[in-house]
């Protein structure tokens, strides 16, 4: 999981995520499953690229009350992924519940995936947080108080953006998962991400995995672009 760049393969079908993954044959590739691709291949997609040997993220960030959120978790952690999650926002009791699903459907042998909470989605701005949300100790102190609920939850880490990384780190241990959307190298558009900052600054934070969707996978060349991201992200430079 630590220094991971993981791509989101946000596609509404198999037949687009084959022609994606074409010239990555020879990578072997942490990719990140989200609700689009589950809704409309359901666990096959998983199995396919199990297969092709890569990690994977089942990202359907699950919320709902506890007993339905551990059943679906059994459910899910019957599919073998590498990282599961849900979100903070549900509490406590539905995150230690949704650890309760997971280790009762994990077979015997298998790891139990690692499951981690969006914090605060970094599509989400400081207004939002305090006009909309009406959290009044801001974004930061939101994002801190999710995490510490995830942690108290036993769960493996959150997801929050690259801006609140290091201050997770700083309060709650290097081990805490910090996974974090919203990489944008310097010269591509932000589309509908608020909280980014580019793979160099990522690396800075000390940040364990990186999620990048977009940049690689809307790019001319996805390869050349992921390569790129994956270089800076790990401080290689040619
Ligand atoms: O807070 C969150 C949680 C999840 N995501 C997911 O990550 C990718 C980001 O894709 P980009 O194209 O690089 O913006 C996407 O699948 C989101 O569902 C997130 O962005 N923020």
């Amino acid at each position: 999981m630590k220094d991971s760049l993981i791509i989101a393969l946000d596609f509404p079908n198999k037949g687009q995520v084959r022609e994606f993954l074409e010239p990555f044959e020879n990578e072997q590739l942490f990719v990140k499953v989200g609700m689009e691709l589950f809704y409309a291949e359901g666990p096959s997609i998983i199995e396919e690229l199990k297969k092709q040997n890569h990690k994977i993220f089942l990202d359907l960030k699950l919320h709902d009350i506890p007993n339905t959120v551990k059943s679906a978790m059994k459910v899910l952690a019957s599919l073998d992924c590498d990282l599961v999650n849900v979100h903070a926002a549900g509490g406590s009791e539905m995150m230690s519940a949704a650890l309760e699903g997971l280790e009762s459907g994990t077979a015997p042998g298998q790891k139990r995936p690692c499951c981690i909470a969006v914090t605060q989605l970094t599509s989400t701005s400081e207004i939002q947080v305090k006009l909309e949300q009406q959290i009044e100790v801001g974004l930061q102190e939101s994002v801190l108080n999710y995490a510490k609920l995830a942690q108290g939850s036993g769960l493996d880490g959150v997801v929050c953006s690259p801006h609140e990384a290091s201050f997770i780190h700083c309060q709650l241990g290097a081990e805490f998962l910090t996974v974090t959307p919203g990489i944008r190298p310097a010269d591509s558009g932000h589309q509908d991400q608020k909280r980014t900052a580019t793979p160099e600054f990522a690396r800075e934070q000390g940040i364990s995995a990186i999620v990048v969707g977009r940049p690689i996978t809307r790019a001319i060349n996805p390869l050349e672009s992921y390569l790129k991201i994956k270089n800076a992200w790990k401080g290689v430079y040619q």
